[in-house]
């Protein structure tokens, strides 16, 4: 579609976002990239501003939100993470597709700001493959398995939501998810180059 330059994957915990987003990464590393976030939290040892984080404080992030800098943000624990418009526009300025992995939430508060991106939303065969999938990942307790879960099925109830996602992929077969995945990026990897 005309404009878009990004692509937004969203879908339940487990469904295999990341898979199916490392696979366009191995395929095509030189046309995608990924925003550096904000967030009013501390540096970590090594972390580097600008590369793993644009590091802000709370009152300046807070000002920008009100701006209408951001496409989405969210408290955690007290401090503020976000998604500026800038940071998109950045890298479509250096020529490569950005990807983001967020949310419903997100996703609604991207298309609320009129981010210009084609939205996936990524459906499991069913949840109780869903539920086999994050057990055989082996990286969550049982407590965040449950949680995930739980929050996979009112995630999986805003996927028909009118406006929000412009495709499903059903990730049974991941060669044929992939393929699907393929389809919705090209163009926008062409929108990129001749912009
Ligand atoms: N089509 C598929 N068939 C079977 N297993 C799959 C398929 N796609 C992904 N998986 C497996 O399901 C598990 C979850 O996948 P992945 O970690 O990519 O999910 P995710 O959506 O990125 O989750 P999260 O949002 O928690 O990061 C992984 O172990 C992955 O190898």
């Amino acid at each position: 579609m005309a404009g878009r330059r990004a692509l937004v994957v969203c879908g339940p915990s487990g469904v295999g976002k990341g898979t199916l987003i490392d696979k366009l990464k191995s395929e095509f590393s030189s046309l995608i990239s990924f925003s550096v976030s904000h967030t009013t939290r501390q540096p970590r040892p090594g972390e580097v501003n600008g590369v793993h984080y644009h590091f802000v404080e709370h009152e300046q992030m807070e000002e920008e939100i009100a701006q209408g800098k951001f496409l989405e943000h969210a408290n955690v624990h007290g401090n503020l993470y976000g998604t500026s418009k800038s940071a998109v526009e950045d890298v479509a300025k250096a020529g490569k597709v950005c990807i983001l992995d967020i949310d419903v939430q997100g996703c609604r508060s991207c298309r609320k700001a009129g981010l210009l991106a084609s939205f996936v939303f990524v459906v499991p065969p069913s949840v109780e493959e869903l539920e086999r999938r994050l057990r055989g990942r082996g990286t969550e307790t049982e407590d965040k398995i449950l949680k995930r879960l739980a929050n996979a099925k009112s995630e999986l109830e805003a996927k028909d939501e009118p406006g929000l996602f412009d495709h499903q992929i059903v990730n049974d077969d991941i060669e044929k998810a992939y393929t699907e995945l393929k389809g919705i990026f090209l163009p926008l990897a062409e929108n990129v180059k001749s912009s």
